[in-house]
């Protein structure tokens, strides 16, 4: 044996292990899983290799994975005939960490209470191994011929050893675990048996304790549906996803023509917590004629179908068809816009037929099925699939669909109108709103920022343009009547004499304001609240223009028309002063507050000290004012 050399875990693997030896103890079991999944995945690429004509050891040794116990040293031992490891990759795979997330990953197993669900959801790896072990020996042949055996040892606190051996192995990788004094249970072979019914049932090799097999190794997607019960199907989800529920929703379809493929895939009930910090861990497995090709292909379904899990296997595409070149083969991208139309044509199904089912899955999976703005190809489809929270919903979780709203549009009404912000109250108390409320219009209500982008992006809804609130054009709303003639109360109308007043009066505000708008008009929208700011016709909305300015420093706020409410009690008295004296410095008080309280509603407001001032003097006076007011009713 060649001298051993040693080398110190990199500080995250140091961390991952410190986690996973002293947190948890529940879910010790996972160690099998992940050792046979390691295995099973040397199998593949060996599979893999051998299809495209490589050249390797051993040819003869049948794939297979074999756990053997050794109750005097108090050992199990996991052997594969996989691909195996020369020495540079021992080295560099077991002691560091290559996945992405894996930072964020640590962050949130320590924040966690009960990170058993956490590690048991997320696949590990190879180091969870030290959750029973006091030390772990791996000895590993490399399929290359010109490759040395190598042996590597730790006992996990924060070094390893890497030798050559001088021994003749056969290809693969043997994992020998010396288990910990408390995790000899692990001795017992029907315990190891039952964690490899639970976890392993479904790996494609067979899996042998003592010499003898414990799994069923069957290709479910290929077989006919009537034959596979509910519960061999969550068995199998449960094994690929590593999900503690079953899932919400199965299809299992087999296609024979123009291109034979089978698939079998699953939405899960819950969303993935992992899927934004962790994205590379999505995408269907790929398999042709029952022979793996791609663990997590991405090609398949588009991302915003990544909460999609499953498998693809088609007798269609070459056994030895390149990972690199999948994209560019016909029959693989038929296949993967086949499985995409099967997904949407299953969830267009379920929305009409399961409306409560349909909303559950929403409001898993709806964050991320929303980027599907982007698919031009299948853009129909997913715009039926869209829901949204609108002005006629009971709360902020009820959605409907663009359909339903269509299908209750108001006589004359010729766009779909929405409206944005934070959050649902502050939408349905936008001054915008009013006029939609007073004559019963439905109005979207946005407040995930996605939205905005969804609905900017899809422009319109058969032919009805998808219209915001702030730009809504005062003439079509006209048009459109109110449900109760009662509810179109007339307010008392200005007199002639006082009309002109008002437009002298909207002049003035004009002049005070200067610059900051591009104009002061009276508002046929206004019912309540006396002023609003109204983008000109196709501007922007504010929230588009706060996310571009986000983007863009350079972009500057397009100016906006301020409309005044006649109708107003404190329009009404500003008018009354006007009439007194038009220089009055009130009317310019009050001007300059309309305007920042309008741009507050709007969220604008970026500098609110001049605001709060002239605010603070207001209260003050009337403060003073209602003193002496209630002094004078008690001396009556
Ligand atoms: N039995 C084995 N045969 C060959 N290579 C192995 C074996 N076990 C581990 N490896 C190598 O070590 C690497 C690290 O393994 P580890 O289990 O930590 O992570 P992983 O398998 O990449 O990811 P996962 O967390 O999904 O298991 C693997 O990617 C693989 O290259």
């Amino acid at each position: 044996m060649h001298t051993a050399k040693k080398y110190k875990f990199k500080a995250e693997v140091k961390k991952l292990l410190d986690i996973l030896v002293h947190s948890l103890y529940t879910s010790r079991e996972i160690f099998l899983r992940e050792l046979i999944s390691n295995a099973s995945d040397a199998l593949d690429k060996l599979r893999f290799e051998t299809t495209r004509g490589s050249e390797v050891v051993n040819p003869e040794l049948p794939l297979e994975i074999r756990i053997t116990i050794n109750k005097e040293d108090k050992s199990i031992t996991v052997s594969d005939t996989g691909i195996g490891m020369n020495y540079v990759e021992i080295t560099k795979n077991l002691g560091t960490i290559a996945k992405s997330g894996t930072e964020e990953f640590l962050k949130m197993v320590a924040d966690s209470k009960d990170a058993t669900n956490i590690i048991g959801r997320f696949g590990i790896g190879f180091y969870s191994v030290f959750m029973v072990a006091k030390e772990v020996i791996v000895t590993s042949r490399s399929y290359r011929k010109e490759d040395q055996p190598v042996e590597w040892r730790s006992d996990g606190l924060g070094q390893y050893e890497v030798s050559v051996s001088e021994k003749e192995l056969p290809r693969g990788t043997s994992i020998k675990v010396l288990l910990k004094e408390d995790a000899e249970e692990f001795l017992e072979k029907w315990r190891l048996e039952s964690i490899i019914k639970k976890h392993s049932n479904f790996i494609s090799f067979p899996i042998f304790v003592e010499n003898e097999k414990i799994n069923t190794v069957s290709a479910i997607w290929k077989e006919p549906k009537s034959s596979i019960t509910k519960e061999q199907y969550e068995e199998f989800y449960k094994f690929l996803t590593h999900d503690t529920e079953p899932p919400a929703d199965i299809i299992h379809k087999s296609i024979d023509a123009p291109i034979q493929f089978n698939a079998l895939l699953f939405i899960p009930k819950k969303s993935d917590e992992f899927f934004w910090i962790d994205r590379d861990n999505y995408g269907l497995d790929l398999y042709v004629r029952k022979v793996l090709i791609q663990h997590k292909n991405k090609d398949l379904l588009p991302e915003y179908l990544g909460f999609v899990k499953g498998v693809v296997d088609s007798e269609d595409l070459p056994l030895n068809i390149s990972r690199e070149t999948l994209q560019e083969n016909v029959i693989f991208n038929k296949i993967a816009s086949s499985v995409t139309s099967t997904v949407l044509s299953y969830l267009a199904e379920k929305a009409k037929n399961d409306r409560q089912g349909y909303e559950n899955f929403w409001k898993e999976h709806g964050k991320i099925f929303k980027l599907g703005y982007v698919d031009f190809g299948n853009r129909e489809k997913y715009i039926e699939l869209l829901r949204f929270n609108s002005s006629f919903c009971k709360d902020e979780t009820e959605v409907i669909s663009l359909e339903e709203y269509a299908g209750r549009m108001k006589e004359n009404q010729k766009d779909i109108y929405y409206a944005s912000g934070p959050n649902r109250e502050a939408i349905l108390s936008n001054p915008h709103i009013e006029i939609f409320k007073n004559k019963g219009i439905e109005v979207l209500c946005l407040f995930d920022p996605v939205d905005e982008l969804v609905i900017n992006s899809i422009g319109k809804y058969k032919d009805y343009p998808l219209k915001s609130i702030e730009n809504a054009d005062a003439k079509a709303l006209e048009n459109i009547k109110s449900d109760e003639k009662e509810s179109e109360e007339k307010k008392e109308e200005l007199s002639k004499d006082d009309k002109k007043h008002f437009s002298s009066l909207l002049a003035k505000m004009k002049k005070i304001l200067g610059d900051k708008v591009e104009d002061v008009v009276e508002s046929q929208r206004l019912v309540e609240s006396p002023a609003c700011l109204v983008s000109t016709s196709d501007g922007l909305t504010s929230t588009m223009e706060k996310i571009l300015r986000m983007t863009n420093k350079e972009i500057q706020p397009s100016k906006k028309r301020l409309e005044i409410n006649p109708n107003n009690k404190l329009i009404r008295n500003l008018l009354e002063v006007f009439k007194k004296d038009s220089n009055d410095e009130v009317i310019k008080e009050v001007t300059e507050q309309l305007y920042y309280i309008s741009l507050l509603n709007d969220g604008e407001l970026t500098d609110p000290h001049y605001f709060t001032s002239l605010a603070n003097k207001y209260l003050e006076e009337s403060s003073s004012w209602y003193i002496d007011y209630s002094n004078k009713g008690n001396n009556e």
